[in-house]
């Protein structure tokens, strides 16, 4: 299914660029997350944020619809409330999850993906990589309560938590189906999912593009819980109280040198920039090995990216495959 929306959500954005506009979500007041007076929600449109200062953690909800897909509005907000929340010493735990259950999210937004000028996907791609480093490197304990499906960057956002817990619906999958659509899934989300559930494991599923159900997901490790829906949110609170019982949880485990793995000391000085430097060399060495050169393009590569091969090309030169490509030592080693 996400192959196919995938085709169909590209195809449709070459076609009408005029539909590309922003989604506004509208806002919304009520009682705080944890039920006590006079502490509104706030946060932004594509974003609410409840707030429970007396156990100082938020609720971060996903309201992007239909399918809180990372638009670069909805990126911007997230990155914004998570700032706040970071700022805000009352807080030191965030449960991320979705305000419209069925769909925790549906990753990139791919009409963001084509159609676009360059300078749009530098924007676009440096957004999404903050977000990941942003989360991945919070000093805030992030539980993911995945109340959804969650493929490709999705699932990328819930790896970035310290904590996944699913709700038990078979139609919750989770995974990186990106070879699905296509296209191969930059290294650094293949090395948060190797990090969590092992190399060969995190090497089949991304080769198969595996969506896993909440069994499977459990199994391999993808989550560390599944619980009956109705329980998603109450078991986050749990696992969170949990954590903020130790004194230097998150902070803690980054000295330890623990879960932190995907990034080295100089990249995590200016990683934006860093990750997305190649792009301003396109006379880099092809960056796939011979193997996947002769994949490419790959089966099922979207029409409308061969149209701009060109483009597209050094896109994918400069975003998948730096694991085989020597400049990856600089990010990676
Ligand atoms: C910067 C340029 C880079 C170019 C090179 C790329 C290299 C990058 C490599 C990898 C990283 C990629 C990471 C990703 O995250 S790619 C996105 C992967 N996502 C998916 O595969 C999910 C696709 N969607 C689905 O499977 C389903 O929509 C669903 C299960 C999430 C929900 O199903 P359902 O409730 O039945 O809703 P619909 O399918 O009917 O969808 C509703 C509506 O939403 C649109 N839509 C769905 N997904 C996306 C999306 N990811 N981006 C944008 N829009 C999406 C869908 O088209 C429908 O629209 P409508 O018909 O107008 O209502």
């Amino acid at each position: 299914m996400a192959l196919a929306v995938g085709m169909r959500v590209l195809t449709r954005a070459l076609h009408r660029p005029w539909a590309r506009g922003l989604r506004v979500a509208p806002g919304r007041t009520g009682p705080a997350a944890g039920g006590g007076d006079g502490v509104r929600c706030f946060g932004s449109p594509r974003v609410l944020v409840e707030p429970d200062p007396a156990a100082g953690v938020a609720v971060v909800k996903m309201r992007n619809p239909p399918v809180n897909s990372f638009s670069l509005e909805f990126l911007t907000e997230l990155l914004i409330s998570l700032e706040k929340l970071e700022n805000d010493k009352t807080f030191r735990g965030i449960i991320l999850t979705s305000d419209h259950p069925g769909i925790f999210s549906a990753g990139l937004d791919l009409t963001e993906m084509c159609g676009r000028k360059p300078e749009h996907y530098m924007e676009y791609w440096k957004a999404v990589q903050e977000m990941w480093l942003r989360f991945y490197l919070s000093n805030l304990v992030v539980i993911a309560a995945i109340n959804g499906v969650s493929p490709a960057g999705g699932c990328l956002l819930s790896l970035t938590c310290d904590y996944r817990v699913l709700a038990n619906n078979p139609k919750y999958t989770i995974g990186l189906n990106e070879t699905r659509l296509g296209i191969v899934a930059p290294f650094w989300f293949k090395d948060m999912m190797v990090n969590t559930v092992g190399y060969r494991t995190a090497e089949r599923a991304l080769q198969l593009g595996l969506l896993f159900p909440p069994a499977e997901a459990l199994r391999v490790g993808v989550v560390d819980q599944v619980v009956p829906e109705d329980q998603v949110q109450s078991t986050a609170r749990s696992v969170m109280a949990q954590w903020l019982a130790i004194p230097v949880c998150r902070p803690g485990v980054q000295n330890q040198g623990l879960g932190r793995a995907v990034l080295s000391p100089e990249a995590l000085g200016e990683a934006p920039s860093c990750l997305i430097q190649p792009l301003a060399a396109p006379d880099d060495p092809w960056p796939l090995d011979a193997s996947r050169q002769s994949a490419f393009p790959p089966r099922g590569l979207p029409a409308c990216l061969c149209l701009q091969a060109p483009l597209f090309l050094s896109l994918v030169r400069t975003l998948v495959g730096f694991g085989v490509h020597p400049k990856s030592k600089r990010i990676s080693s």
